[in-house]
């Protein structure tokens, strides 16, 4: 119990003499001190690691963005900017975001399956380097706008190859029966094409798929790839193999899982990327076309094991279940404001004593929020010591994504604060929201 499991904590993470945890360098106990709890801790070094893998593995390929739904904050935008990659962002916030952070605007790409006005305009003024079409409503729109700009703008054709990616349902997104994309079946994908290829402020230089999130498994990634390419091959019997070649780079999304427990074993990324590009490459010398360029989308494959959550155990309470056992709900002063994600898809993560070690034996506890709904798990069954007592620190293991970026404000419970750590060092990427931010958004009538 009293071991780190390496492959869920950040790189840096380990018990020091005292069993107290360290990242990059600074104990939890030094951290819960200075910026209090609940807080989201960063390895930089870990977040940059895996940004530079990802470049290295894809970038003989093509690209890699990194999708700042995961995490994003001014400081995020610059490692990612600095490791070499580009980003991607669905929302006019994400994007202004980057757009403050100084990132090129060239090397961001907006995405969305609703993107107003105002927001396809947002991304043609700051020179976006390409916006992903999800609807025809869209592409007439964005159409108008760029001619009304005077510009042509680059775009991709986000496509549904209809494959049953295996996660939950609520973060699968490439069988047809949902809401993104351009199914292939039934013929939407090439009408789309027809479309764009038809218009005069619109440039098609790319095909996108995303099949889902968290996911552990070559095969949907190889199927969509297929799928998609067996699309291009219709457009070459179509428009010619001329007119195809301006489709030069295919997107494959993000979605590669990552391990939220010890026993999980994700894709190594040098494995996905080589499979995708072998196949890719064979596919398209069948179809008498240049290799295309590949691009993915990694989100929770960087963002998510460089961070944690550190909370502080605050009530305890032995709960008697029927057939004389009990349930210990061990109460900590965050709650699904801060993880939303255990309560929507049934997420398991990995939890910790981190501000001591113990002897005592290990008793079955779930570890809940402050929040008013029964509902308000963050680890819904792990083994906790026995002695585990109010004050006592816990982290949470691999919070880095989909965490702070889905939080909310329920119960007026502020948002934590967010620390970089790095070489001995701690600093606040994003302060601790308080109530004065709240009364902030008051609007007083007279
Ligand atoms: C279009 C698109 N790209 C990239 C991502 C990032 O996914 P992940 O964080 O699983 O890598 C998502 C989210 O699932 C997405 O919808
Ligand atoms: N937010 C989800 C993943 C969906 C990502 C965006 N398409 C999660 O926490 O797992």
């Amino acid at each position: 119990m009293a071991q780190i499991p390496a492959n869920v904590f950040p790189r840096s993470a380990f018990r020091n003499a005292d069993g107290v945890l360290e990242v990059g360098g600074v104990a939890v106990t030094e951290l819960a001190e200075d910026y209090q709890t609940p807080l989201f801790v960063y390895d930089e070094d870990d977040f940059r690691s895996r940004c530079a893998q990802m470049h290295e593995a894809f970038g003989p390929y093509g690209r890699v963005h990194y999708a700042s739904k995961a995490f994003l904050c001014g400081e995020v935008a610059r490692w990612v900017q600095d490791e070499g990659l580009s980003l991607d962002v669905c929302t006019g916030g994400e994007l202004a975001l980057a757009l403050h952070a100084g990132f090129p605007a060239e090397r961001i790409a907006l995405h969305g399956n609703n993107k107003s006005e105002d927001e396809l305009d947002a991304a043609l003024a700051a020179g976006v380097g390409d916006v992903v079409l999800d609807s025809m409503v869209e592409i007439e729109r964005l159409d108008r706008l760029a001619g009304e700009r005077g510009t042509v703008a680059d775009v991709l054709i986000r496509i549904t190859p209809g494959v049953e990616a295996h996660t939950h349902e609520f973060i699968a997104t490439a069988h047809e029966d949902q809401k993104f994309g351009f199914a292939i079946a039934g013929g939407a994908a090439m009408e789309a094409i027809r479309a764009v290829f038809a218009t005069e402020n619109l440039r098609l230089v790319g095909l996108h798929s995303h099949i889902g999130s968290q996911i552990f498994e070559i095969d949907g990634f190889e199927l969509a790839a297929h799928r998609v390419l067996g699309l291009l091959a219709e457009v070459v019997e179509e428009f010619g193999v001329e007119k195809t070649k301006q489709i030069e780079l295919l997107d494959l999304g993000g979605g590669l899982g990552i391990a939220y427990l010890p026993d999980d074993d994700p894709l190594p990324v040098s494995t996905l990327a080589q499979a995708l590009a072998q196949i890719v490459r064979r596919e398209s010398e069948q179809l008498g076309l240049p290799m295309p360029k590949i691009a993915v989308e990694p989100g929770r494959a960087i963002a998510g094991p460089a961070g944690i959550t550190l909370y502080r155990v605050g009530t305890i309470k032995d709960v008697a279940l029927e057939g004389k056992t009990a349930r210990r709900y061990v109460s900590v002063d965050g709650g699904m404001s801060d993880n939303i994600r255990t309560v929507l898809y049934d997420a398991e993560y990995d939890v910790r004593l981190v501000s001591r070690t113990s002897e005592a034996q290990a008793v079955v506890c779930r570890v809940v929020g402050k929040h008013c709904e029964s509902g308000d798990i963050v680890v819904r069954d792990c083994w906790l010591p026995a002695d585990l007592a109010p004050g006592d620190l816990l982290a949470i293991g691999a919070t880095g994504a989909y965490c702070y970026s889905m939080s909310s404000r329920y119960n007026l419970v502020p948002r934590p604060a967010v620390v970089a750590v790095q070489g001995g060092r701690s600093r606040p990427i994003l302060r601790r929201e308080t109530v004065e931010d709240f009364l902030s958004l008051e609007v007083v009538n007279e």
